[in-house]
């Protein structure tokens, strides 16, 4: 067959522009299609617009607390349409290093339109067609909207309109206490909305349940108000929404924000007709990201499996590689950290202790470290939070941290726990002091501390002491 590129990337969002910006620069032909803006949700309705939300956020709620460290601080005006322009100007900010020159520069050729696979080599966009012997399809996902009766007839907020509201929400009910629930809900409540937040589950389900009762507890100390159970119907009341929570309360707020998970973006552009096998959570691959077609990829939030930016572009950058040299790169998720941005932060990698010890059973131990115990937390006067260092002997298995800048500290255990670095050797580093991240030498420490100070070190130490006494 005459292929009029090497390969053809789907989707120009953090797994797609990873994948195609890699092929390139080996000098692959490369067709990127892209159908809405480049940079996909991360930057357009995910990470940046809720981050800078956030920032704005953190910096109402510094100066709420009017006298602080005997420091006194008016009270904090938010005008919306900054926050709104604050949101957007981050994006625009960062939108260069995503764009179409870019990509071209780096040689691939973008196509800005829908595409359709329309064969097993080829894929239509506009009237054109390409083909390629590998594909990669990176189309991301979209808002999973529940089966709330009345839903369709209301109005409300997802991810993809939140960060257009140019007013601030009188009283904004969040279903969903994922991670875009709690990030949202604590950041709204800064900015002054009333905020009620539904969850039938757990709150940040897949974190370490002690860490997240700690974030809970400072959400709800200022000002959230967390209702468990299913939202389950929803009615117009007034200009806003009143909300019916399965077996419990009706709550009423001006806006609705629905964050309960994501649909992948598997199916309605052909790879059903060629075969491409599609389940409940997306495109299903292998450990390489094949699909059942070998010669098809999927990366990113499409397929099934942790759906994160960073996550994203690690697949982007295994595929472009087997692609490029035909090295097989299979995906290892031992070390996948991951952060919920609220305050304080809840940070993740590898296993928690509940996960290790499904795993492992009494093979575990865990060694708590208290950020009160911090000498920078506590000048700081920021002392909510801990470290929990999730060992089976002296290896790390996973670290779950709650406390300000917990994400920023995630970066040792990774490496401790792919084998680049040990508890010992992080336990016997020398850390600036103070900084936060003397916890992680003194969780680590503390896992060696039975073995440092044992009773054959002891010993030896002892017997050193007696034969210098006597030979000095
Ligand atoms: C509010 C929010 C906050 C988040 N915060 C974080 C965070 O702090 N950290 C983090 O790691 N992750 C975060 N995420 C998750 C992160 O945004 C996603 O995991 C990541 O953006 C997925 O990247 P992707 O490339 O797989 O998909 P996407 O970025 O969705 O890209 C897919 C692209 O494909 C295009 N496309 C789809 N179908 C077609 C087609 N047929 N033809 C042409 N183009 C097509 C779409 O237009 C889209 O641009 C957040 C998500 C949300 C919603
Ligand atoms: N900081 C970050 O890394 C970050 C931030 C935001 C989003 N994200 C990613 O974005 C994706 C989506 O986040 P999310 O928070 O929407 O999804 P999620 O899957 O994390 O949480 C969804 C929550 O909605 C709840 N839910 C479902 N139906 C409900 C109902 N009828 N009533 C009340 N609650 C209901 C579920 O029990 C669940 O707890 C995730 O993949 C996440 O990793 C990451």
């Amino acid at each position: 067959m005459n292929f009029t590129h090497d390969v053809i990337v789907i989707g120009g969002g953090a797994a797609g522009l990873t994948a195609a910006g890699g092929c390139a620069l080996f000098g692959l032909e490369v067709a990127l299609i892209e159908a809405r803006e480049m940079g996909g949700e991360c930057l357009n309705d995910g990470c940046v617009p809720s981050k800078a939300l956030i920032a704005a956020a953190r910096r109402a709620q510094e100066a709420r607390t009017p006298l602080r460290h005997g420091v006194m601080l008016a009270r904090p005006r938010v005008d919306w349409r900054g926050v709104h322009a604050h949101i957007h100007a981050a994006i625009a900010a960062i939108a260069p290093h995503d764009s179409q020159e870019r990509f071209e520069e780096m040689g691939c050729a973008v196509f800005r339109d829908w595409a359709r696979v329309t064969g097993k080599h080829t894929v239509k966009v506009g009237k054109r067609t390409l083909s390629a012997p590998r594909i990669v399809i990176a189309t991301g996902s979209s808002p999973a909207i529940p089966p709330i009766a009345g839903l369709a007839q209301v109005s409300y907020l997802t991810n993809e309109t939140l960060f257009d509201l140019t007013e601030r929400p009188e009283h904004l009910v969040v279903v969903g206490g994922g991670a875009i629930g709690m990030e949202m809900a604590q950041a709204f409540c800064r900015l002054g909305s009333a905020v009620t937040l539904v969850e039938p589950g757990e709150l940040l389900a897949r974190d370490d349940a002690d860490n997240v009762a700690i974030v809970r507890r400072t959400m709800e100390e200022e000002g959230v108000r967390f209702v468990s159970g299913k939202a389950a119907r929803v009615e117009a009341r007034g200009d806003g929404i009143r909300l019916h929570v399965e077996k419990g309360e009706a709550i009423e707020g001006s806006h609705l924000l629905i964050a309960t998970g994501r649909k992948p973006n598997a199916s309605g552009f052909g790879l059903e007709e060629i075969g491409v096998e599609i389940g409940e959570g997306g495109i299903v691959v292998d450990q390489r990201r094949r699909t059942s077609l070998k010669h098809i990829y999927a990366i990113g939030d499409c397929r099934d499996g942790p759906r994160l930016t960073h996550v994203s572009g690690y697949e982007g950058s295994n595929v472009a590689l087997e692609i490029t040299l035909g090295l097989p790169t299979k995906v290892d998720w031992s070390a996948l950290p991951w952060c919920t941005y609220t305050a304080p932060e809840v940070a993740q990698v590898g296993m928690t202790e509940k996960a290790a010890r499904e795993r492992h059973g009494d093979g575990v131990t865990v060694v708590v470290e208290r950020f009160d115990d911090n000498e920078r937390a506590i000048a700081d006067g920021d002392t909510a939070g801990q470290l929990k260092l999730v060992l089976k002997g002296k290896k790390v298995l996973g670290a779950s941290i709650v406390g300000k800048n917990a994400g920023e500290m995630l970066l040792p255990f990774s490496q401790s726990i792919t084998g680049k670095s040990s508890s010992f050797a992080l336990g016997s580093a020398v850390i600036a002091y103070p900084t936060r991240s003397e916890i992680s030498k003194a969780a680590s420490f503390t896992a060696w501390e039975p073995t440092v100070f044992g009773s054959v070190p002891k010993k030896w130490a002892q017997t050193l002491a007696k034969l210098r006494r006597r030979l000095a």
